[in-house]
């Protein structure tokens, strides 16, 4: 058994070792020498290259090999890895510190390659660097042995994995890295002792893979690394060329085996290793090309840029454009040196130093996100595609205009009595849906005429009807009656209204049906409808429902979609897809995207939750520039009247056949000979109480509707009991918060509920009696007001109407009146106009009524009408009429034979005001009151 060897005989063995080496290294270079002097290349020549390398090169370094050897990837800061052997005994440890670009990756991003995955003929190298603040890069101030070491190769391609820097290196300290003696020229002279030293210290990086195959040897002239200018004629007899290629997120080195390149490689940061590289005499290495065909990297190429490498981004960074206005577009990413320097390069970017974000106008958008795929480690996502079609002109030719500019549409076409009726800001809607080519979702604020915009809308386009009208079932007829009154060309034999699932869809030139029956008849439509309205279109904001189902491919096939809501979404962006879908059908073809953008989309255990909202500048930037146009009440206050009033008329289908029988029975009685004056009264005020009754579903639709459709506060006015109670049972059902003031409400209870409603800020319904909650109360806090019935004294209705419409009211205000066919209201309707008609002429009233009705047909051809009405009429202006047909009116019982007697009748009680009057005189004093009113519609 020998000694072991002394420290002493270790070093001198060690020292002669590197003697012996050396001098065949000087044998070698000389032989070399003598090749490449007599004309011989040996770099890139194949056949060469197989015979080389194991007969000339230190055992250790010139084995040849067939395969890739891989170098386990391990911790940047365990010095202990460093010593780590390799697998294969072929290979040997290289320690080359990796930069790319100056950017740094985590450890956890690199990737570790395999030794089947590098192609033989091929050097593959793969290195890892501490944090720069830690470990500057080492380059060893000797000078070189002037030898090339190494097994040649055909070629070499060098892969760099691209680094962390977990401890963000700061500036000045990664520049010190960067002043080094390699970076002024002195690279390593011995790539075996670079890699000994390497694999000494602790403080590099600790890993490398090389892979060779057969070898060729490059020898050079010189070994100095500072060969100048005057070497030219050595250098092109010896230099072996290659160049940079871009590699994903890293770039690799395709060349020769050079050995001076290799200790370049393993003691620079990569980008100073290219200029490094390029100061070898043996070696021509183009750098990296840039997408714009440069060759100079954006990070030094910008103003006041030294060639000098920045300093190393300190991670791999990703990010996304997003849009933060029509004009410019936001890098939402964060730090990364490189990526500074190519912002800096846009003409257009603007620095936010609240925010700390770059923008940039549109139309630098495609060159930015060009240059940004040639950063290596930088992932900055574009807009997606939806966007950049939305915005196809801004990004060509940004435009700083707000709003996209939008010709004045030729309406020649439409009835001038609807043209001329227009508001400037439903004529510009109309310009925006025409420039849009019909299709958008028209989003107005609640009572902005959406109607009155869609059917001029509709009308231009005239010549491609029939047109199909989707609309909730509470306002087919309104619909009609809008038609009617704003396009007086269109004969009204050419509306078709679907009451039934037996109707046809398609009988008319224009045709109103519901989203339900729309789903029963769809298997009708044979030919597709190229004109479709979708009155509250939010109907269709779940896709599963058979609304929606129905809906969506009549949309599809459709050219012109016009999608009217006031409420497109009322708790969450998701909803707003399908509306999106149907007018821009390219938009987000696959709904994952849109919610991953805008809808905040997670992964849970259970799937994917789209319930929140992300973005939601940049979605309603989109849909303001290709989907939507959206005007508040504010916004076009000064256009509005105070009030807006709209006659709502409801269903006929919805009286059922017992209802309908009881209404003909006490029509007929107002009209049978032979009867007197009492009776013919009694037979009115039973009309008007089987009105109250058979309009409730209708009532309780149009109220299901408006709450479905958004519409937060509001009153709903009502006389009857019966009806009072069929409203409140419904609102209870449905679990809608809500108030109730009736005759039965105590002074002290009454402004209890009123202030319980003001400050509400959920949904709220106030459910009020026409007689007793029309004065003395403020919900100023609602700005919708329905009458779920008529009264037949108009000052009455005004001051019900002005419980919302008075001080504290800054918005306009919507007044609904619900009016079914076929009932007390036929008659009540002109009666209430003509009063209201006799009011404004005497400057009392500013309410026009008429407007509102001239559609409606109530010319009474038919004698029995007629004689109904002037029942109506001198029954109400007769003095002391009022009170007695008040009193039958309120003591109306459904169930009772005559209909007049009082078990479930409406108790007025003390509600009128705060007096202790019995309940006679109030109701002496309500009359007193309309009377006063009354006396001003008296004829004069
Ligand atoms: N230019 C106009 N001239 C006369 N009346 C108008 C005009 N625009 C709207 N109106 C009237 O205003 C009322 C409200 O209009 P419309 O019902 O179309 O509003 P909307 O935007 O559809 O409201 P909602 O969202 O509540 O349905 C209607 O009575 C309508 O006739």
């Amino acid at each position: 058994m020998s000694l072991p060897l002394t420290e002493e005989q270790r070093k001198r063995i060690e020292e002669n070792r590197q003697k012996a080496l050396a001098r065949r290294a000087e044998k070698l270079l000389a032989e070399q020498h003598q090749k490449t002097s007599s004309g011989t290349t040996i770099a890139g020549n194949p056949s060469q290259a197989k015979q080389g390398p194991s007969q000339n090169f230190p055992r250790e370094f010139c084995k040849p090999v067939s395969h890739g050897v891989i170098f386990k990837q391990q911790n940047p800061s365990s010095s202990s890895n460093y010593d780590q052997k390799p697998h294969n005994s072929h290979s040997f440890h290289l320690s080359i510190p990796e930069q790319v670009k100056g950017i740094w990756k985590k450890p956890e991003e690199m990737t570790t390659a395999c030794p089947g995955h590098s192609p033989p003929h091929q050097v593959a190298l793969t290195g890892i660097s501490p944090p720069l603040a830690k470990s500057p890069p080492e380059v060893s101030k000797q000078q070189p042995l002037g030898y090339n070491l190494g097994q040649g190769h055909a070629q070499a391609s060098i892969r760099s994995i691209p680094f962390a820097n977990p401890t963000h290196e700061p500036l000045a300290k990664a520049k010190s890295s960067q002043e080094t003696p390699a970076c002024s020229g002195q690279p390593p002279r011995d790539v075996k002792l670079e890699a000994n030293r390497a694999k000494a210290s602790t403080s590099w990086q600790n890993t490398s893979y090389i892979h060779s195959s057969s070898g060729s040897v490059t020898p050079r002239p010189e070994g100095r690394l500072q060969q100048t200018s005057g070497s030219s004629l050595q250098r092109a007899a010896v230099t072996q060329k290659g160049k940079c290629v871009r590699n994903g997120d890293r770039f690799q080195v395709l060349i020769g085996y050079n050995a001076e390149l290799l200790a370049v490689f393993k003691s620079l940061p990569s980008k100073i290793y290219v200029e490094a590289a390029q100061s070898l005499p043996t070696v021509n290495l183009q750098p990296l090309e840039w997408a714009d065909g440069s060759s100079e990297s954006p990070s030094t190429s910008s103003a006041g840029q030294t060639s000098l490498p920045s300093a190393p981004s300190l991670a791999f960074v990703k990010g996304r454009c997003i849009l933060i206005s029509r004009a410019y577009f936001e890098a939402d990413i964060s730090y990364s040196q490189d990526l500074i320097a190519l912002f800096k390069q846009m003409d257009s970017r603007r620095y936010d130093v609240k925010t700390r974000k770059w923008s940039f106008l549109l139309e630098e958008h495609n060159k930015l996100i060009t240059k940004a795929r040639c950063l290596p480690q930088v992932q900055l996502d574009p807009l997606p595609t939806t966007l950049t079609l939305a915005f196809a002109s801004q990004l060509k030719k940004t435009s700083l205009n707000p709003t996209p500019d939008v010709p004045e549409a030729d309406l020649s076409e439409v009835d001038p009595k609807l043209v001329s009726n227009l508001m400037p800001f439903q004529r510009a809607g109309v310009n925006f849906a025409i420039a849009k080519g019909g299709r958008l979702l028209l989003a107005d604020d609640m009572g902005l005429g959406k109607t009155i915009q869609a059917i001029c809308i509709a009308a231009f386009y005239r010549k491609e009807w029939p047109l199909l009208v989707v609309v909730p079932s509470s306002v087919r007829f309104t619909w009609e009656q809008a038609f009617l009154r704003w396009l007086p060309s269109l004969s009204p034999d050419c509306i078709n209204v679907v009451v039934t699932g037996k109707d046809r869809l398609t009988a008319g030139l224009v045709n109103i049906v519901s989203f339900d029956l729309l789903s029963k008849l769809e298997k009708q439509l044979k030919t597709p409808f190229k004109v479709v309205i979708i009155d509250e279109s939010h109907f269709l904001k779940n896709s599963r429902t058979a609304r929606c189902r129905a809906a969506m491919p009549v949309l599809k096939i459709a050219k012109r979609v016009i999608l009217l809501s006031g409420t497109p979404a009322t708790s969450r962006p998701a909803e707003l897809y399908t509306q999106i879908i149907a007018v821009k059908p390219t938009f987000f073809p696959q709904f994952h995207a849109f919610g991953l953008r805008y809808c905040d989309a997670k992964r849970m255990p259970w799937g994917w939750d789209y319930s929140g909202s992300s973005n939601l500048g940049e979605l309603k930037l989109l849909l303001e520039e290709a989907v939507m146009l959206r005007r508040l009440k504010s916004d076009v206050l000064s256009q509005l009247p105070a009030k807006q009033r709209k006659i709502v008329v409801v269903a006929p289908g919805r009286i059922n056949a017992s209802a309908r029988a009881a209404l003909d029975a006490a029509a007929k009685e107002m009209t049978t000979k032979d009867k007197t004056k009492q009776q013919q009264k009694e037979a009115l005020i039973l009309f008007f109480n089987r009105t109250a009754e058979a309009k409730i579903p209708s009532v309780i639709e149009y109220i299901m509707d408006l709450l479905e459709s958004g519409k937060e506060k509001f009153l709903v006015f009502a006389h009857h009991k019966v009806v009072l109670d069929a409203v409140t049972k419904e609102l209870e059902r449905k679990k809608v918060p809500h108030i109730r003031i009736d005759g039965s409400t105590s002074s002290a209870e009454r402004e209890d509920l009123c202030q319980q409603f003001q400050l509400s800020q959920r949904h709220a319904v106030a459910v009020l009696s026409i007689t007793a909650a029309n004065m003395g109360l403020t919900f100023s806090s609602a700005d919708l007001v329905v009458f779920a019935e008529l009264f037949w004294n108009p000052g009455v209705l005004i001051q019900a109407e002005d419980r919302v419409h008075r001080i504290g009211q800054t918005s306009s205000v919507g007044i609904h009146y619900l009016v079914a066919k076929g009932t007390a209201d036929d008659y009540l309707w002109p009666l209430i106009q003509e009063k209201i008609k006799v009011l404004g002429e005497a400057g009392l009233s500013e309410t026009n009524f008429s407007e509102m009705t001239e559609a409606t047909d109530y010319l009474y051809k038919d004698p029995k009408q007629q004689k109904i009405y002037d029942l109506f009429q001198k029954s109400f202006e007769e003095e002391g009429n009022d009170m007695e047909l008040l009193e039958a009116a309120e003591s109306f019982d459904p169930g009772s034979a005559s209909g007049t007697s009082g078990s479930s009748s409406q108790d007025i009680g003390d509600t009128l005001d705060e007096s202790s009057l019995t309940a006679c005189t109030q109701k002496k004093r309500r009359f007193e009151f309309f009377d006063n009113w009354d006396s001003f519609t008296s004829p004069l």
